[in-house]
């Protein structure tokens, strides 16, 4: 505390050098040879036509969150796709097309985060999502096997167990309410915590007393409230530079959040070190002990090898994995294998809420099943369809974005340049008119097999495509789908949510109320 104290100080009292440090390196930025190209090509493109010099269209984004999330959908009928957003000097090309996202996301070039991940760095340091480079092949090649369905097909059974006791947990909620609306998501976020932690991370003990239902709430909570900071840094300039992020109250509390989120995690890895330890096959293995890959305990083991397994283990081999960099990757797999199927979950059964012929129909579907298992639950088309619309219609990531290293071609021969942002936008991409009519609208049926073949493969990308896409897609698939089916199968579900819904601009598709919903026994 003392010493956070003196950093503060130090950064007070340093603080018009600072400002000066900051002021010049935009200038560089600002007349870089590159950057004054991507800027006189951007010309080219639909923009607002009001911009000032320097800040650009900066004006326009400084809003609320909630007035941000509309705003954005506001671009692709005022401009269209793409569009142009200029910052400080650099180009934002706003996309929501088919076409150019794919002339981005497609190309094995550009692979670089946009800038708008430097500001989760802090948390997530430089794991698989922010990290690019060398340093990304490597991981994503390490830890690819952790995410095969032959080990999916591992976890079925301890999925199915979550997902029983998310319905035993709702329906103590619903019990506790009385018929009132509930908010379901701080129900689904505990169950699908726990589902990563008992799947990839290999934890089996969260212990019978209240401390791990407080260390769980406090993580949940650190949470929302580093994400909430993160996406209004995004927004809020005047906060990107660290020194003067660091001498807001905001960072003291940000400094907060992040500790609780950093201390489970570091617990999480320390338990599981402590198991791994006590292993005499793993052990051997991971030194690569002779004879110890004939040992018939190992090869069983070896098919089960979890994603926190692999990162411990090759460490363990002496590769270049540090303590540091396993934290970085725990901290990443944590957030991004619940926080985002927890919102999937919620919202689809929100969706479900809106539209009870969807869920009768689903229902009827499960009835005749033949089993409450990933083996039974996988193969049904019309959950299938209804999965894939609610993800069309609350795709739990909105937005992500890239830093294009080299120019971009798009097919008619227009280029977004080189130095400018990528920035792509599921959401509105998933309401194109041309490729989802009547986008509005919620109908499984878009996805029946001979309309998903007519359409432009990259006009659904709840999980990305191309070399950078969701390493967790089947995780989250299975996850979601079981979850659904078990809570529908128990529960009639009527959505409690206003028509036009209060969403955020935040790292995942977020209400800004919860996710409130009446259940009633079947
Ligand atoms: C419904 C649930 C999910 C959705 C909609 C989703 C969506 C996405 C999207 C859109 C990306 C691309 C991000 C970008 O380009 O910046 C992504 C990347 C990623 N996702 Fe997921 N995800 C989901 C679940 C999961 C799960 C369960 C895990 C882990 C078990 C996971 C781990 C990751 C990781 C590590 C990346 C970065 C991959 C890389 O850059 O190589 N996601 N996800």
């Amino acid at each position: 505390m003392a010493l956070l104290h003196l950093v503060w100080l130090a950064c007070q009292s340093a603080l018009p050098l600072l400002l000066l440090a900051v002021v010049m390196l935009g200038l560089a930025m600002y007349f870089d040879p590159a950057v004054r190209r991507a800027r006189r090509i951007a010309k080219g493109y639909p923009q607002y036509s009001s911009s000032v010099p320097i800040i650009g269209h900066l004006l326009h984004i400084v809003k609320s969150r909630e007035e941000l999330f509309h705003l954005l959908r506001e671009w692709p009928k005022m401009f269209g796709s793409p569009s142009v957003l200029m910052l400080f000097g650099r180009v934002l090309f706003n996309l929501s097309d088919p076409v150019s996202i794919e002339a981005v996301l497609s190309s094995s070039k550009h692979i670089t985060k946009g800038r708008a991940y430097d500001f989760l760095r802090p948390w997530l340091g430089e794991g698989l999502l922010t990290s690019g480079g060398e340093k990304w092949h490597y991981r994503r090649k390490l830890l690819t096997p952790a995410f095969h369905f032959k080990i999916l097909d591992q976890f079925s059974s301890h999925l199915e167990e979550q997902a029983a006791q998310l319905v035993d947990d709702l329906a103590e909620l619903a019990a506790a309410g009385q018929g009132a609306a509930v908010d379901v998501v701080p129900a689904v976020s505990r169950i699908t915590l726990r589902s990563i932690c008992v799947t990839a991370m290999g934890k089996v003990d969260f212990g019978t007393d209240s401390s791990a239902a407080v260390s769980e709430k406090s993580y949940f909570e650190a949470i929302h409230r580093v994400g909430e900071a993160t996406a209004l840094r995004i927004v809020r300039p005047w906060l990107w530079p660290p020194p003067l992020f660091w001498l807001t109250p905001m960072y003291q509390k940000f400094r907060k959040n992040l500790n609780t989120l950093h201390g489970f995690t570091s617990k999480v890895i320390a338990d599981r070190k402590m198991t791994l330890s006590g292993d005499a096959d793993d052990t051997a293995v991971a030194a690569g002990e002779a004879g110890a890959e004939n040992s018939s305990r190992f090869k069983r083991k070896a098919r089960l090898r979890p994603f926190l397994d692999v990162l411990l283990n090759a460490q363990r081999r002496g590769e270049d994995i540090s303590d540091q960099d396993i934290r970085e990757e725990v901290d990443t797999f944590m957030f991004e294998g619940h926080d985002t199927t927890s919102m999937a979950i919620s919202w689809s059964l929100e969706l479900l809420g809106r539209h009870p012929e969807v869920q009768e129909r689903v229902v009827e579907e499960l009835r005749g099943a033949g089993g409450e298992d990933w083996e039974s639950i996988s193969r049904l088309p019309y959950l299938d369809r209804v999965f894939k619309e609610c993800l069309r219609l609350r795709p739990s990531v909105p937005f992500i974005s890239r830093l294009l290293e080299t120019d971009a071609v798009l097919p008619d021969g227009r280029i977004l340049p080189a130095t400018s942002m990528g920035n792509i936008h599921i959401f509105d991409l998933h309401r194109h008119p041309d490729h989802f009519p009547d986008p509005d609208r919620f109908d499984p049926d878009r996805f029946l097999p001979q309309v998903e073949q007519a359409r432009h493969p990259f006009a659904y990308l709840p999980f990305s495509a191309g070399p950078r896409n969701c390493i967790g897609k089947r995780f989250a698939t299975m996850e979601v789908k079981l979850f659904l089916a078990a809570v529908v199968r128990r529960f009639h579900i009527r959505s409690a949510m206003p028509e036009h819904l209060d969403v955020t601009a935040d790292l995942v598709l977020r209400p800004r109320d919860g996710v409130r919903l009446r259940l009633f026994a079947r």
